[in-house]
């Protein structure tokens, strides 16, 4: 099952939550069911009480940061998020922020559309065709090559992070995770710090060297490699060390079982992306250039496949680990 697969509380009852809110919060908007949660907090539905247009409210529960690498990043999320956001069609725009001295709120665009996990696992193990990839490869693509080129990394580029507005536009969320690469004059400056999801992570980020922009690209090859699998990660083990492990390995394979009817074109930007040795490695804005993005996919079967030797259950065990 999927961590983040459901999202409970459809109510549309509206409440006040004074007791925790920051008052500018509470004041401008009207907080109501939650959508979900993630490590340090939960997302609420909300409604400004000037327009009554509705947003999501991610709310940051500050004691729950314990780790020193956790409270950077959560204290710069905001500052991060409207760095790549602003103007950035495929990015999750913020609206307005609020803090106090227990929590922290980001006012967002409010994408109640499954994500792309959930999509994945609708399919029950039936991948998207290479037009239907090739779209949303794409998209998520611009959205990554438009941070980057802002100076800001996502890190932590996963399917729960890909969500999609009501008229199934994607839009890359939760920069919980963004770093800057450059500085104010504008030079490279290179990150630290193991941060991501394992199955997703590039790796020189596990070997804990110092790392630039492009483990973004990395985590993209690993989101375009499981919409093409049904779902099947291309790095996994048992436990996130095993899972660590594999990654590091990079040893990357296309089981003809699963891979058969994918196109040369399709393996060929993935291998681009998933390559270990960085110089080599795509850019953002390569992947964008790269034939199979530009053609829209265009691959000669365009029949769902579906690999009957995989079972239910390994997919679900397997499907299980998105996050
Ligand atoms: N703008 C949004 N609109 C609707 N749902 C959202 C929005 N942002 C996040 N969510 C949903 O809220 C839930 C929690 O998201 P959040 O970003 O806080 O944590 P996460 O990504 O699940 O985990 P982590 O804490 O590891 O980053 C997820 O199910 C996510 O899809």
């Amino acid at each position: 099952m999927f961590i983040n697969g459901g999202r409970g509380g459809e109510s549309r009852v509206l409440y006040r939550r004074r007791e925790t809110m920051s008052e500018g919060l509470a004041r401008e908007y009207e907080i109501g069911a939650e959508i979900g949660r993630g490590r340090f907090g939960v997302v609420r539905r909300c409604r400004s009480a000037e327009t009554g247009e509705e947003f999501a409210v991610k709310s940051i529960e500050k004691r729950l940061l314990a780790d020193e690498l956790d409270r950077e990043c959560a204290e710069r999320e905001g500052k991060r998020h409207r760095q790549a956001a602003a103007g950035n069609p495929y990015v999750v725009q913020i609206h307005a922020a609020y803090e106090d001295g227990e929590w922290a709120h980001l006012v967002l665009d409010l994408l109640d559309a499954p994500d792309l996990c959930d999509r994945i696992a609708a399919r029950g193990g039936t991948p998207f065709s290479e037009p239907e990839a090739a779209v949303m490869v794409g998209h998520l693509a611009e959205a990554v090559a438009e941070c980057h080129r802002r100076g800001v990394a996502h890190r932590d580029v996963k399917p729960d992070n890909v969500l999609f507005d009501a008229s199934g536009r994607l839009k890359l969320a939760d920069f919980g995770s963004a770093e800057c690469f450059v500085d104010a004059d504008g030079d490279w400056v290179p990150m630290r710090g193991i941060v991501g999801t394992p199955m997703y992570v590039a790796p020189e980020v596990i070997s804990g060297r110092e790392y630039g922009e492009k483990v973004d690209v990395w985590s993209m090859g690993v989101v375009m490699y499981m919409i093409l699998a049904g779902g099947v990660p291309p790095f996994y083990g048992e436990t996130a060390a095993e899972t660590f492990e594999a990654v590091a390995r990079a040893n990357l394979r296309f089981p003809p079982r699963i891979f058969r009817s994918v196109s040369p074109a399709a393996k060929d930007l993935i291998r681009r992306m998933l390559c270990k040795d960085v110089s080599r490695r795509f850019s953002a804005e390569q992947v964008l250039r790269h034939p199979w993005i530009t053609s829209g996919g265009m691959s000669p079967v365009d029949e769902p496949r579906r690999d009957p030797s995989l079972s239910m259950e390994r997919r679900e065990g397997i499907l299980s680990l998105c996050t």
